[in-house]
């Protein structure tokens, strides 16, 4: 399943995994208020994976957080894995997040004075659940890592780091994957490695992944692609080669 943008192909109650409608969100004061997002409405269907792509300043970074609930919406709605988080409290959104919600960053995020293993069993526990090691060892292993679970961030190149990131982020099973450039510090081969991994939450696990980047190639691995402008969504390309993806960035850029 893809994204779906425009209301009119909002999925039946219930089956999105996200859903924003009308999103906007200003900064700054009123005489110099900056749209970073300007009356979007998207919807990622339950196990769909999307890219959002856009030249800098086009409200990526803006859109992953407001659907993350990472930020507040100035107008509009979001909801997320089944929930209406509009306007919801702090302990309501982190609440969620421990529970549906992971994460995946550029600079990987990981605790430097904690092993792999350890890493991936924080999310657990901090939401309070007891860490099996095996379940924490079966996970390293899923993304390549068994042999390097007592290893130290440092020890690790930025491929492993980030495979060890996606194992912590897929240790809590989330119903949704936000990834914010996850390829963007590593060379093409640990990309690809990445990106695999990501295909398989989402085919394997039907798990819901949308993911900011700037690489056609990454975009490409996805179901469907965004292109935000302004803040503002401008097209929305189904399963598109990573020169289409280009031409099409390239479009926006120009
Ligand atoms: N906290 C903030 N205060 C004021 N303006 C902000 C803030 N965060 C973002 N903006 C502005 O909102 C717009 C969208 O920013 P955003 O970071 O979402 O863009 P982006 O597409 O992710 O950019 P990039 O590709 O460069 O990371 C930009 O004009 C930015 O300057």
């Amino acid at each position: 399943m893809s994204a779906a943008v425009g209301t009119e192909q909002v999925a039946p109650a219930g089956s999105a995994a996200i859903e924003l409608r009308g999103a906007t969100r200003h900064y700054g004061p009123k005489r110099e208020r900056v749209r970073a997002l300007d009356n979007v409405s998207v919807v990622c269907g339950r196990g769909s994976w999307t890219a959002v792509m856009g030249p800098s300043g086009s409200g990526k970074s803006t859109l992953l957080h407001c659907a993350a609930g990472l930020e507040q919406l100035s107008s509009g709605q979001v909801h997320l894995a089944g929930k209406d988080i509009t306007g919801a409290s702090d302990r309501e959104l982190t609440e969620l997040r421990r529970r549906d919600i992971g994460f995946v960053f550029q600079n990987f995020n990981l605790v430097a004075s904690l092993t792999a293993e350890q890493n991936v069993a924080l999310p657990l526990k901090l939401a309070g659940v007891r860490v099996p090691t095996a379940q924490v060892r079966e996970v390293l292993a899923s993304v390549g890592l068994a042999d390097r679970g007592k290893h130290r961030p440092r020890e690790l190149s930025g491929g492993q780091q980030q495979r060890v990131a996606i194992a912590r982020a897929m240790v809590m099973r989330p119903k949704v994957l936000f990834a914010d450039e996850p390829t963007g510090a590593l060379d093409s081969n640990s990309a690809r490695q990445v990106l695999r991994l990501l295909r398989d939450m989402v085919d394997g696990a039907g798990q819901t992944i949308v993911m900011v980047t700037h690489d056609p190639a990454a975009a490409a691995s996805a179901d469907s692609v965004l292109f935000l402008s302004d803040g503002r969504i401008v097209d929305h390309a189904v399963a598109p080669t990573a020169r289409e993806v280009a031409d099409r960035l390239a479009s926006l850029e120009g």
